[in-house]
């Protein structure tokens, strides 16, 4: 069906194109050789009606002129140097009166070179609409052949994981109708299925659940810690729980309900100030859960978020890299010992009978899913570019060309990575006659936080939270992935490049850690870094450039940060740079819980529950159209004046938050809209 739609579509195109083809042809033949009516003023030019005449062409051979084909074959055709006159008649050009195609030439005066017919411009429309056709459906065949076989591979794949869940554990099967593969990850396949049992219920009331196979390859320990993690945390609060666990020799499934979710990638650009809100609130509820438990979750990532834009349903999922911290704050490294194993597996038993009742409200979900596939069908067939380009700006291409190079250049600087920094050994402890203890790398390149990438032992919640922080960093900047470096060395160059060598250096000093720098970075405003990205258009727009470019068309550059000095990103910076009042959607509370989100240090960092009371969530503060960001500032701060503050509840006493000596955050003083 898919495909059918897909095959008119491009056969449409193609007709779209050919008609638009001929209609350019015609008209750039018309103005270079008018068309001779009764009504025309032009009289029709001596001998263009004389027909029948042969002329050798250049290059042998002959042809005749109103043998239109013949000349069209010509490989090689000369341009006259000499006045050019229309000697004969064709049947490429419609007539005007009959609707006829007729073809002028242009060649040299036969009677005076003799010789030559020489054709300038050779157009013959419906040859050259021809090709231009077969190549168009070359084209999209082309185009096709690569879809079916995208289809075909994943269809593959889709058959591979189904067989390989069957094979390694037949129980599955005599459970569960196995549907299709949902999601795959480093350690596992996700595949929808329903209950059999249920195969007599309509297809809208039968529950659905994801079932998660284990590469057999996963260890065991491993295995173990996620299911503890999702029996005992599990199930409230955001946090995916667990219906059943099927086991089959090294085989493992775990069985959850099924949510139907949004693609991050598809929605973080279109988010605005309420969403991004909930999205956050969610995700540190359930972080604010998972930490109750002293439990470092360290996968946190939009892809092991469930989100659905449509019902707001959000949860975290796949605890397969979770951490527990021991009373001390270091992060439990032994196994999960047998007793604790044994106890796992008896409370699991003991649970038996709740299992596979709850799962999801199917009527609900199977509405979400159909809808779902229909806009994804819709996206595949162009609607997401179309709408894309709708949303576009329009600009000249000079003016997009500019843009993106600017851009670009940003990116650049916030990619930089020293040359002569060594990947593998790039920071080094500050005393050498201490014991190295090992330090957990555990987590997604782009997500791990300073302390990770400064090998520090000893790692708490915090890392969650910078997580959640870079999550909220794409959604405010629209640029996803933010961080995307190859390696830690390059990861840890990253984070210097927004937040300075200032801020990492003591962070690092803190922990016995020396980075080797071989350049100083200033620190970004985070504000004006994701209204740049966000709103690249507008801060590097032809009207704004030329009211700051000097008399000889150029622009000054910041040192520091390489961006035009009125377009200045530096935290501190002394330049004078343009204001982008009202301009801003997100309110100044949204960065100063951002910056806290993305605090360098792990020790000042703020937790879900701290963040979870901070002024962004409250509903005060929602922006009030019409009125400046600046002036909403003022009133906010009065009003908070007036209130002598609001009051901050104590950090929640988790074992390792004790160690950490938190600065108290005062939401009244953020950096004044830009
Ligand atoms: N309960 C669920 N409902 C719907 N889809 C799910 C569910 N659980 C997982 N998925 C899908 O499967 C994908 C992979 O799941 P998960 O992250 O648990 O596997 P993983 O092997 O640990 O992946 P990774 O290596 O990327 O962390 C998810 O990104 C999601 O799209």
């Amino acid at each position: 069906m898919f495909t059918k739609l897909l095959i008119d579509q491009m056969d449409r195109k193609v007709q779209q194109q050919q008609q638009q083809q001929q209609r350019q042809l015609q008209q750039a033949a018309k103005s270079q050789f008018p068309m001779w009516t009764p009504s025309s003023t032009k009289e029709p030019p001596a001998g263009a009606m004389a027909s029948g005449r042969t002329y050798p062409l250049t290059k042998s051979s002959t042809a005749t002129t109103t043998s239109g084909a013949k000349c069209m074959k010509k490989k090689k055709f000369v341009r006259p140097k000499e006045e050019t006159k229309l000697i004969g008649e064709s049947d490429d050009l419609p007539d005007a009166n009959t609707g006829r195609m007729n073809r002028y030439y242009s060649a040299k005066n036969p009677t005076t070179t003799g010789q030559e017919l020489i054709l300038h411009n050779p157009i013959k429309t419906h040859d050259v609409a021809e090709n231009m056709s077969k190549l168009a459906r070359r084209n999209a065949l082309k185009e096709l052949a690569a879809l079916q076989s995208q289809q075909a591979q994943s269809t593959d794949k889709n058959e591979d994981a189904l067989r390989e869940l069957q094979e390694s554990i037949p129980e599955i099967s005599k459970i569960f109708d196995v549907h299709c593969r949902i999601g795959s990850g480093t350690f596992s396949s996700v595949l929808l299925g329903t209950l059999q049992r249920e195969r007599c219920l309509s297809e809208t009331s039968r529950r659905r659940f994801a079932i998660k196979h284990h590469n057999p390859t996963n260890h065991p320990e491993r295995i173990l810690r996620e299911l503890e993690c999702m029996f005992r945390i599990g199930g409230v609060d955001n946090c995916i729980g667990i219906n059943c666990v099927v086991r089959c020799n090294d085989n493992v499934a775990f069985v959850m309900p099924y949510m139907s979710h949004d693609r991050f990638h598809d929605i973080y650009r279109s988010m605005g100030v309420q969403e991004v809100r909930n999205y956050m609130r969610n995700l540190l509820i359930a972080l604010r859960h998972v930490h109750k438990f002293s439990v470092i979750h360290r996968d946190v990532k939009p892809s092991n978020i469930l989100y659905n834009r449509r019902t707001g349903k959000f949860l975290l999922c796949d605890f397969g890299l979770a951490q527990k911290i021991g009373p001390d704050g270091s992060i439990v490294q032994s196994e999960l010992s047998n007793a604790a194993a044994l106890a796992l597996m008896r409370d699991m038993e003991a649970a038996r009978h709740l299992m596979l009742q709850d799962g999801n409200s199917a009527q609900d979900e199977v509405q979400e899913y159909l809808s779902c596939q229909q806009e994804q069908r819709v996206r595949a067939l162009g609607g997401g570019v179309a709408q894309a380009l709708a949303q576009a700006p329009l600009g000249s291409k000079k003016d997009v060309a500019v843009q993106r190079a600017d851009t670009q250049r940003l990116i650049n600087r916030l990619r930089f990575v020293n040359p002569t920094a060594d990947p593998n050994n790039y920071v080094s402890p500050t005393n050498d006659n201490k014991k190295e203890v090992h330090a957990s790398r555990a987590g997604t390149p782009g997500y791990r936080p300073p302390e990770v990438l400064l090998r520090c032992p000893t790692q708490t919640t915090a890392v969650d939270i910078w997580a959640a922080g870079v999550i909220m960093l794409t959604t405010l900047s629209s640029m996803h992935p933010f961080f995307k470096a190859p390696n830690d060395c390059a990861a840890l160059s990253e984070i210097i490049n927004v937040f300075g060598d200032i801020q990492v250096r003591k962070t690092a000093f803190m922990m016995d850690r020396l980075v080797l720098l071989t350049q100083k970075m200033t620190a970004l405003d985070l504000r004006r870094l994701c209204m740049r990205f966000r709103l690249a258009d507008h801060f590097i727009s032809m009207d704004v450039l030329r009211r700051h470019c000097k008399a000889d068309g150029t622009v000054e550059a910041c040192k520091s940060c390489e961006q035009a000095t009125f377009n200045c990103l530096c935290r501190h910076t002394s330049h004078k740079i343009e204001k982008y009042e009202g301009l801003d959607i997100f309110p100044a509370h949204a960065y100063d819980l951002l910056s806290r989100l993305l605090e360098v240090n792990p020790q000042k960092r703020i937790s879900a529950d701290e963040a979870l009371k901070h002024p962004f969530f409250s509903d005060q503060h929602r922006l009030v159209s019409g009125i400046s960001l600046q002036q909403q500032h003022q009133q906010r701060l009065l009003q908070q004046e007036q209130q002598k503050g609001p009051a901050f509840r104590v950090r929640e006493t988790l074992p390792a938050a004790a160690a950490r000596t938190l600065k108290p955050y005062v939401c009244g003083a953020p950096d004044a809209p830009a």
